[in-house]
């Protein structure tokens, strides 16, 4: 369903405005993401606060660590009862494999294990200067191979890479994008970016959205705009 793809990302520093956005949104119609700037700010409480909400919940704290710290870490993402987790998959094959492990006491009620290829606000250039000697589509492919070596469900990517991820790895593999813009939003830090329409289009499965709308003078009227665009395929 179309409606749930979309993942808007709560950044707000004022748990108070985060939930009075949070009691205007439908959990039929979206998820929500809870990042590293709230987390920090109110912990697994406010989680609570937003499972009671009855909102799906990707947790994105971006791990990156050793192995056995992110097993653990990843462990208590999923005793939160969260719907998706994520860690970088620059942290290599053993880290991430770790992770999944840590999972498994889970079974079905595992959180998705997803992991960060190369983050939406980096050009290739950027990499350049990491000494990276790729394009970010090219080290997108080798981080989202490792991914899939792994055994993780998915990765986040930009949407202009979503249509070669999704031949290379195929439908079950997740693919979350962030960078999506709405025709005409600010693009703000974010460099590989795509409107939703296009995204899905793409073959993303899940369309990460925070600014655009929680910046919105109206963030509902935003969220519904951008619904409408992906109806009319704007
Ligand atoms: O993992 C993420 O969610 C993420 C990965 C990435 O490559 N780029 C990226 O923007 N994000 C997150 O997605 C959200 C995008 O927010 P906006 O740029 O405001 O739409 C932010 O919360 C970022 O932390």
């Amino acid at each position: 369903m179309t409606e749930k793809a979309i993942v808007v990302a709560l950044d707000f520093d004022n748990k108070f405005k985060a939930l009075q956005l949070v009691d205007k949104l439908d959990p039929t119609l979206c998820r929500l993401k809870v990042g590293k700037e709230m987390f920090t700010l109110f912990g697994p409480d406010l989680v609570k606060e937003i499972h009671n909400r009855g909102f799906d919940l990707f947790l994105d704290l971006k791990f990156h660590d050793i192995p056995n710290t992110v097993a653990k870490a990843v462990a208590a993402a999923a005793e939160l009862g969260v719907w998706m987790v994520n860690v970088h998959a620059s942290g290599g094959l053993a880290m991430m494999e770790a992770a999944k492990k840590a999972l498994l006491p889970y079974g079905e009620n595992a959180p998705l294990l997803i992991a960060v290829t190369v983050l939406t606000s980096m050009s290739s250039e950027e990499l350049q200067l990491l000494g990276i000697n790729a394009t970010a589509p090219e080290h997108v492919m080798r981080l989202a191979k490792l991914t899939h070596q792994a055994g993780l469900n998915g990765v986040v990517c930009s949407a202009q890479e979503a249509t070669m991820l999704k031949a290379a790895f195929g439908e079950d593999f997740k693919l979350v994008t962030p960078g999506i813009r709405p025709v005409g939003a600010d693009v703000g830090d974010q460099k590989r970016i795509m409107t939703p329409s296009k995204a899905l289009a793409a073959g993303s499965d899940y369309l990460v959205i925070g600014r655009p709308i929680t910046q919105a003078a109206d963030p509902l009227a935003a969220l519904e705009a951008i619904h409408h665009s992906i109806l009319v395929g704007e």
